[in-house]
């Protein structure tokens, strides 16, 4: 599989209207590879807080709309990031958009860990309650976002449910860059599986954002990794290391379940 993790450079002096154009543009140039990634609320920043209910959008939203069309024209699985979700009842989700190469919406996953303790996202947006899987030619893949990567047992459930590859849509910043590469590791290591980690370039509302997106394999070696701008970071996935690595290293077979004390996580 070959995936490509567009970097994105998100600038507030750059419309949002422009940014997205600029986005489905860059998915496009990526017809050839079979998955394109986006970052976590590349559209408005995921520190603009103040943004949020000003740039909310349903599911068929401009953003949706955009993204089916370059995924349609690039012939590629997209993973269009995430964006501020308007749901049905008003409240915001960070929800995150999985379209086929023939431009249908086909996965949704609302964030599930909100970051900012008492503030921002945290206080601003609803949280998800469900993981979500969604099976890419070649792998199932598990849907994951920014603060979600701090929260093991998530990526465990997602591997209960066959997951074989983490994607990771994030807007981290670069303050907590050594966690970020650390934990991209950590999740591919004790999941024996595939992390692709995309993160955003640039400073919005005062945050500098790390870059550096990875692509993590399943022994816990880095396959490829961007550097802090805007950059597009494709690289090529030997899917069936998953499970070699699964057959000839069998952690995961040797998981203790039932033990009293250790919460037993009974997939989805
Ligand atoms: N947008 C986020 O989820 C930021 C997460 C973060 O900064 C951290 O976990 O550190």
């Amino acid at each position: 599989m070959r995936a490509s993790l567009i970097q994105i450079n998100v600038d507030p002096a750059e419309p949002v209207a422009e940014r997205r154009d600029r986005a489905a543009a860059l998915v496009r140039e990526q017809a050839g590879s079979d998955l394109v990634v986006l970052p976590e609320l590349w559209h408005v920043g995921a520190f603009a807080f103040e943004s949020f209910a000003v740039e909310a959008e349903p599911l068929d939203g401009p953003t949706a709309r955009v993204m089916s069309s370059a995924a349609l024209d690039a012939g590629v699985w997209l993973h269009a990031g995430s964006i501020v979700e308007r749901g049905a009842g008003g409240d915001l989700f960070n929800t995150s958009l999985v379209f086929s190469p023939g431009g249908e919406l086909v996965r949704t996953y609302r964030k599930i860990h909100r970051f900012g303790f008492d503030k921002g996202e945290a206080v601003l947006m609803a949280a998800g309650t469900e993981p979500v899987t969604v099976a890419l030619p070649g792998a199932v893949a598990g849907l994951a976002t920014c603060y979600d990567l701090r929260f093991p047992e998530l990526f465990r459930a997602l591997v209960d449910a066959g997951a074989q590859m983490f994607v990771v849509p994030a807007g981290w910043p670069e303050r907590r860059r050594a966690h970020w590469s650390l934990l991209a590791r950590a999740r591919a290591v004790e999941n024996q599986a595939y992390v692709l980690a995309c993160g955003t370039a640039g400073t919005h509302a005062g945050v500098e954002q790390a870059g550096h997106s990875v692509v993590v394999d399943p022994w816990g070696d880095v396959v490829g990794e961007a550097g802090a701008g805007e950059e597009v970071l494709a690289v090529d996935l030997d899917l069936a290391r998953v499970a070699r690595v699964r057959d000839e290293f069998p952690a995961l077979k040797d998981r203790v379940l039932g033990v009293p004390g250790i919460p037993v996580i009974n997939g989805l």
